[in-house]
């Protein structure tokens, strides 16, 4: 038998359920919940095919692993993401490319919520070291409400060889680093891009830096120092996909 895990929380088993309805075993529904989201929910399990069973709540606690709100739904889903390639992505697009690339994140709930930007901001896939950063854990693909279905998640070995690879097709590169001289807003974003973010604590290692093309700085009007990685990474792709428009006409 294949192996499977537990996802949980409304957004990442509908999202499963609709875009990957053979990778889903099983739905575990809390007998506690009876109202008009979890009937919805049951009528697309069902629409879909899926086995769907109730269970106790203490039972659903300990499916999720107890680590957060499931809200009344589990799935037991194959354990196999498929990951695609870069260039998998790449060669499918038909418009130049918007990318996130995130240098090394670790905790789950940055990486679910730049997913969740990603997929707002019509961002084509995350981009990640394999090794030395967060994987797509159950938390992180709650926290990504279903984006983590929709948007390609692209582990790579070697970042920097990555971005090399990104600059040969013509993708603007540039990393977002809260000192840079240069204003984001002052960079034509308007073609493809790729925006490097960096990790919690150190922000980019010192490689994605001299690989990128260009660093450039969200302006602070405040006290603090940075933004969440989330938060930066959604102010840098809704404002290259406001060029894009802007460009479009
Ligand atoms: C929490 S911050 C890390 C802060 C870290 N001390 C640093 O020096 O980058 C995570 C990432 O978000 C991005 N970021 C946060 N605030 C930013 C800003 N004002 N301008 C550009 N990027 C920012 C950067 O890519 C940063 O590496």
């Amino acid at each position: 038998m294949s192996d499977t895990r537990y996802i949980f929380g409304f957004h990442a088993v509908t999202a499963k359920v609709r875009h990957a309805p053979d990778a889903v075993k099983e739905v575990f529904i809390s007998t506690a919940r009876q109202d008009g989201r979890m009937r919805d929910l049951i009528r697309a399990v069902e629409a879909a095919g899926v086995k769907w069973v109730q269970m106790e709540p203490a039972r659903l606690d300990g499916l999720a692993g107890g680590a957060a709100r499931h809200q009344g739904v589990v799935a037991r889903v194959l354990a196999q993401i498929p990951y695609r390639s870069l260039d998998d992505v790449l060669d499918t697009l038909s418009e130049p490319p918007l990318l996130l690339v995130l240098d090394g994140i670790q905790d789950p709930h940055n990486l679910g919520a730049c997913l969740r930007v990603a997929d707002a901001a019509g961002a084509h896939a995350v981009v990640a070291p394999r090794d030395r950063a967060v994987g797509l854990n159950a938390t992180a693909i709650k926290v990504a409400s279903g984006a983590a279905d929709t948007v390609p998640y692209v582990t790579v070995t070697n970042l920097a060889r990555s971005l090399r690879e990104m600059k040969e097709r013509d993708i603007l590169t540039i990393g977002a680093a809260g000192e840079a001289d240069k204003s984001m807003y002052a960079l034509d974003q308007s073609g493809a891009v790729a925006w490097v973010l960096g990790a919690e604590g150190d922000g980019m290692r010192r490689l994605t830096r001299e690989t990128v093309d260009v660093l450039a700085s969200i302006p602070m009007h405040g006290t603090v120092e940075s933004l969440n990685v989330s938060v930066a990474s959604g102010v840098c792709l809704f404002e290259a996909r406001r060029q894009r428009s802007a460009r479009a006409g």
